[in-house]
């Protein structure tokens, strides 16, 4: 499903994570690593929103060589999730299911999972961080992924919409769609039949079944 390539990624910090051969396949794969380990760094370049040095490749499709349409095959939902806050969900969702050719019923079908009918008309700014959350969650469903990252997936969220997650990951898993999750909660962790764990240790990366 996923193949990097020579993979490196520095920082003026003096961070650098490098990957020199990785492929993953179809399925759920769990991404651990202490803070700062370069969770949501490697996220952000597979999603197409850093540079990098190298390569990375989803079934066939080249993000260098392709990047529009590899960027319709991924979807990401960040940890720490920021918006215009002028902007309403609504109005994201509107953006997003265009851009991502999203099936007819998916929105309202999402906007019901994820409990966000009663709010989704107002504006980003007048959200708590859990709401945010699930705004950017429905967000990373929309369209026909192949793949979703998912970056502390289950932080703020009630108890009933991590069940909900749960339960759609699990579904969408069924269909063949694939994604990498990275949790610091440990009650989540046991959920899912993980394909690999990945784990993240000073700039490198060890795969593990
Ligand atoms: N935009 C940036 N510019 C410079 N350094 C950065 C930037 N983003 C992250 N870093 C550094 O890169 C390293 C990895 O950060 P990253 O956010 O990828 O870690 P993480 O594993 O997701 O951590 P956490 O579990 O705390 O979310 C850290 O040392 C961090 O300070």
């Amino acid at each position: 499903m996923l193949q990097i390539n020579n993979f490196i990624k520095r920082y003026s910090t003096g961070f650098r994570l490098e990957i020199n051969s990785l492929h993953l396949k179809e399925g759920i794969h769990l991404i651990k690593g202490e803070n700062g380990a370069g969770k949501s760094t490697l996220f952000k370049a597979i999603a197409g929103i850093h540079a990098f040095e190298g390569e990375i490749v989803l079934d066939n499709i080249s993000i260098k060589q392709h990047p529009v349409a590899y960027r319709k095959h991924v979807n990401y939902s960040e940890a720490e999730p920021q918006f215009p806050d002028f902007l309403s969900l609504d109005d994201l969702i509107l953006f997003v299911a265009r851009a991502k050719q999203s099936p007819d019923d998916q929105v309202q079908s999402l906007k019901e999972e994820f409990g966000v009918n009663n709010y989704s008309k107002n504006r980003i700014s007048s959200y708590s961080s859990g709401m945010l959350k699930k705004a950017s969650l429905l967000l990373a469903f929309l369209g026909s992924p192949k793949l979703i990252i998912l970056d502390e997936p289950f932080t703020t969220i009630d108890t009933e919409t991590q069940a909900n997650l749960i339960s759609l990951i699990k579904k969408e898993l069924l269909k063949g769609v694939s994604f990498l999750i990275s949790s610091h909660h440990l009650p989540e962790i046991p959920f899912f039949d993980y394909e690999s764990t990945l784990q993240l240790k000073n700039g490198n990366i060890i795969l593990s079944k």
